[in-house]
């Protein structure tokens, strides 16, 4: 049986795809493997297309059948061109060095990502004479062994498998937190977290963290900042050139980033403190993170809520500002990236970080994650030896304080 490009547009079930019909008009009658594998799990069309599903040949608008072609997109082509320019791995000495723009991208005009990277600039102290010969960064997220006072937050659309990401995490001692729409094969003893973004189908979102559970992950981080998928122009501005570049109209809805097109659609955008986590905790004995909670008040509900851990975030800028964890003993602040050690003197037990992995992952597999997490391991070492801090127990807030450029300056005349 043949279709044209229009009976597959209007067809219900393409319409249900999560990234929307026009991701599939984009790629009909292409060889669409190079777009697909990199953002679904391996076993997507099993778990969620029917046989009957499989709808036969595609063919153009006249009725003739269309030949697969093999020929390079400008997206695929652009990726060559990048993976070209990349320096080698052992040039790269800190996270800058492999940032990726596309994973760059925040929410509208990107104030939230820019005040992210801000925000702790502003705090800073160094203490000195405490003897750092000997220093230890290891901690425990959850009650797990970490290796770091970081995590792996999940981030979806990991380029080349996010399973490189989970062995370099697992040969490392880091914990992942793994994306609803991921999968991940740990190595043995290695504890991952689960992602869970609930659907308005409950029973399907019951089933999702019942499995996780049964596979043995050991927390589950329910995502509450992303009820509505942020306008992420840059995304869209790109998308609209290659789109041009290629000469095609690909049916992406323009007013929403690439990531809002796959999800706007299934999402629980009335999750609430009274029906959302006594449902969670009916469903799973996991501990719970609410991962995305962004003011005092909520982290105050969150308590009484009982969840074990929060994680203060705003989807890295993208959804609409920092990150905070605690457990039902502690509240701590968490920084941005090259701010860990300010975040743990503040109270965190550790900090999420996103888009650097993705970024280490899609210039250099599985090697790029594990150099990166090297040089983790050097800076934070580095810092808190500076800092005069020989373990995590020592980074405390007295160790920390905030320095603004007029304050400073008042300060000191009272000097
Ligand atoms: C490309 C991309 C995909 C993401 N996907 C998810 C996701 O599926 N679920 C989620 O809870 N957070 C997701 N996030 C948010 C990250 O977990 C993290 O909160 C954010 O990137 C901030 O950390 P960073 O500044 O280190 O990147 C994603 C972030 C990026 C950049």
């Amino acid at each position: 049986m043949a279709w044209t490009t229009n009976e597959i547009a209007k067809h219900k079930d393409a319409r249900k795809h999560p990234g929307g019909p026009g991701i599939i008009l984009k790629y009909a009658g292409h060889d669409a493997t190079s777009a697909f594998v990199p953002i679904h799990s391996p076993d997507a069309i099993q778990r969620n297309l029917s046989p009957s599903q499989c709808l036969g040949r595609l063919a153009d608008t006249k009725g003739g059948e269309v030949d697969v072609q093999m020929g390079h997109t400008q997206d695929e082509m652009r990726v060559e061109r990048e993976m070209k320019r990349r320096p080698p791995l052992n040039q790269i000495l800190n996270l800058t060095d492999i940032e990726v723009p596309f994973y760059s991208a925040g929410t509208d005009d990107e104030v939230s990502l820019r005040e992210n990277r801000r925000a702790f600039d502003r705090f800073s102290s160094i203490r000195v004479m405490r003897p750092v010969s000997i220093c230890d960064p290891s901690t425990k997220i959850l009650g797990y062994h970490s290796s770091l006072p970081i995590f792996v937050s999940g981030a979806a659309q990991a380029i080349l498998g996010e399973l490189n990401i989970t062995r370099a995490c697992g040969k490392a001692n880091i914990i992942q937190m793994v994306c609803t729409t991921d999968s991940a094969a740990a190595l043995p003893s290695q504890p991952l977290f689960f992602q869970l973004y609930k659907v308005t189908d409950t029973a399907a979102s019951t089933k999702v963290v019942q499995e996780a559970e049964q596979l043995g992950y050991k927390a589950i981080a329910l995502t509450v900042d992303a009820v509505v998928v942020g306008n992420r122009e840059r995304d869209v501005k790109s998308l609209w050139v290659l789109e041009q570049q290629e000469g095609k109209n690909s049916g992406y809805d323009k007013s929403f980033g690439s990531s809002a097109v796959n999800r706007r659609n299934a999402f629980d955008s009335d999750l609430s403190w009274k029906e959302t986590i006594p449902w969670l905790r009916s469903i799973t004995k996991l501990p719970i993170i609410l991962k995305g909670i962004q003011c005092v008040e909520d982290a105050m509900l969150a308590v009484e809520a009982g969840v074990e851990a929060i994680l203060v975030s705003n989807h890295g800028g993208m959804c609409i500002l920092m990150v905070w964890l605690s457990n039902s003993k502690d509240l701590g602040l968490m920084f941005p990236r090259r701010d860990v050690i300010k975040a743990v003197c503040l109270g965190s037990k550790a900090v999420g970080l996103g888009r650097p992995f993705l970024y280490a992952l899609s210039a250099y597999g599985e090697a790029g994650v594990t150099k990166m997490l090297d040089v983790l391991h050097r800076e934070i070492t580095i810092s808190m030896r500076l800092l005069g801090a020989a373990s995590i127990r020592d980074l405390t807030p007295e160790m920390v304080e905030r320095v603004d450029w007029e304050p400073v300056r008042q300060r000191n005349t009272k000097l």
